[in-house]
């Protein structure tokens, strides 16, 4: 049977990455998507500006939304201190069972929570499902026009709290008007967009890093 995309993606992880070492993960499938096959991750010119919020951060507690092959998941787990935790939703069954071996081959288990469904259902359960109170960054990444009502519903469900950081990828290409609108409109956020390319092309986009006041 034919392969796909991701799990060409993760043969070459396996085959050029070293296990237990994040820095090699990302770079194998920096290398596979430069030069074999674009993939939607979020890159490592990206993926340097996600590097520094995470380590400005230096969170205790992470929601990902979009998980995809588990480039951005690796990139940020790598960086979080021992006792951090990161939940990263995931839509599709087949994207989950790639990244799933993508963060196991970074050695990163211990850190990931990879939740299966979607954004909408699995937000108002995350406090009792997973003890959480409040997340300290959240790292948008998911269907473009679920980002908008995703951070209401995070709002809604009290899971932002003084302080806490939304890092929005695509917000110019392929964009999120709706979003973008509201967070730079609302007083509730401080926002700043920080001006990239879209991962491997010379297109422009970039991050949206919007500072919930409370
Ligand atoms: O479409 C893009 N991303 C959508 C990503 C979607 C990912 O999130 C879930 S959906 C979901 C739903 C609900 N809850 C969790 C996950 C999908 O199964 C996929 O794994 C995209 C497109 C381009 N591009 O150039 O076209 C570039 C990018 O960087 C992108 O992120
Ligand atoms: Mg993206």
């Amino acid at each position: 049977t034919q392969s796909t995309r991701p799990q060409r993606l993760l043969n070459a992880v396996q085959k050029k990455a070293t296990r237990g070492d994040p820095r090699s993960v990302v770079k194998a499938i920096d290398d596979f998507c430069r030069h074999k096959e674009w993939a939607m991750n979020v890159g490592d010119e990206k993926g340097c500006i996600l590097d520094s919020v995470v380590s400005e951060i230096n969170p205790a507690t992470v929601l990902e939304l979009g998980t995809y092959c588990g480039y951005s998941t690796v990139r940020i787990a790598r960086l979080l201190p021992p006792h951090a935790k990161l939940i990263t939703l995931e839509f599709n069954p087949d994207f989950a069972a790639i990244a799933r071996q993508v963060i196991a081959w970074a050695g990163l288990e211990e850190k990931v929570q990879l939740v299966e469904g979607a954004s909408g259902d699995w937000i108002p359960k995350m406090k009792e499902q997973f003890g959480i109170t409040t997340f300290d960054l959240v790292f948008l990444d998911h269907w473009k026009d679920r980002y908008l009502p995703d951070t209401k519903l995070m709002e809604e469900c009290g899971l932002l709290r003084k302080g806490s950081v939304l890092l929005a990828d695509n917000v110019i290409c392929p964009g999120t008007p709706d979003y973008l609108e509201y967070i730079r409109s609302s007083p509730r956020y401080e926002s700043r967009y920080f001006k990239s390319h879209l991962e491997y092309t010379k297109v422009e986009d970039g991050l949206e890093k919007s500072v919930f006041k409370g």
